[in-house]
């Protein structure tokens, strides 16, 4: 039996995090990545050019139409979808893996990838939508992380307005006003859901022996 006292062995958990493009999904998922050993980024590959800032094989695995086609069409992503008229996709190995070996997985995927894994893996998931609080600071955003040309920013403020109407489908909502406050909100529900999580059978042999333990002293003259 582990001991009780430490955190007792669970099954991994899948979390996702979406939100519109500039919201902070990116910032937030890369706090938690650096700060949470027990998590695993699912590094996504896409068709996007790379942006200054990211490199490849640690933001995204970047590939042409042709390797991305060849990978969709060989059942090796477990979703992909078309965003910003770029692809993207989950590869499924290094996922099956990791939930086999009991790791939390960490998704930064959109909500067309999330209703495709919700179909295939729901118990295991925690879904987290991130909303700005004002589309004008999510304009600030996007224009102060200074990654994009003024065409492709109009163009994801554009998407934002389809992509926000898909909060209902998540498990929590955050609204990202202070970077910190909502970090630390993100860290309370991966605590939560990791406990719901718990495996129940340590559990259920501590209470076993606290009965018995209970049992003796009670015999006891
Ligand atoms: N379905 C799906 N969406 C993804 C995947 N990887 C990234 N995305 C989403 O694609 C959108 C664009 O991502 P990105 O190009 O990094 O831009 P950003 O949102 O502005 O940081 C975001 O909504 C991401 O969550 C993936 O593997 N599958
Ligand atoms: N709470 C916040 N307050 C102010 N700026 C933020 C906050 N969260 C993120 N940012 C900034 O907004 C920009 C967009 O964030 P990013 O994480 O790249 O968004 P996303 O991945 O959702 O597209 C970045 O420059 C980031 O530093």
């Amino acid at each position: 039996m582990n001991d009780v006292a430490s955190v007792p062995a669970r099954r991994g958990l899948l979390l996702i995090v979406s939100s519109p493009s500039g919201a902070g999904k990116t910032t937030l998922t890369r706090l938690l990545l650096a700060e949470d050993k027990a998590m695993h980024l699912s590094l996504s590959v896409t068709t996007r050019p790379r942006r200054g800032s990211e490199i490849d094989g640690v933001h995204y695995r970047f590939v042409d139409a042709g390797t991305f086609e060849t990978m969709r069409e060989h059942g090796e992503l477990l979703e992909s979808a078309k965003v910003h008229g770029n692809y993207y996709g989950t590869p499924r190995a290094p996922v099956e893996e990791a939930l086999a070996a009991g790791r939390d997985v960490l998704f930064d995927i959109d909500w067309q990838g999330t209703m495709q894994i919700y179909d295939k893996m729901r118990p295991d998931i925690v879904s987290v939508f991130i909303l700005p609080p004002s589309v004008s600071e999510l304009k600030a955003r996007l224009e102060r992380r200074a990654e994009d040309s003024p065409e492709v920013i109009m163009r994801r403020l554009q998407n934002s307005r389809v992509e926000i109407s898909h909060w209902t489908k998540y498990d929590y909502v955050l609204v990202n006003q202070d970077l910190q406050t909502t970090y630390g909100r993100l860290k309370e529900i991966l605590d939560v859901e990791r406990m719901k999580r718990q495996d129940k059978s340590v559990v259920a042999c501590l209470v076993e022996k606290l009965k018995a333990d209970l049992d003796a002293l009670m015999r006891k003259p």
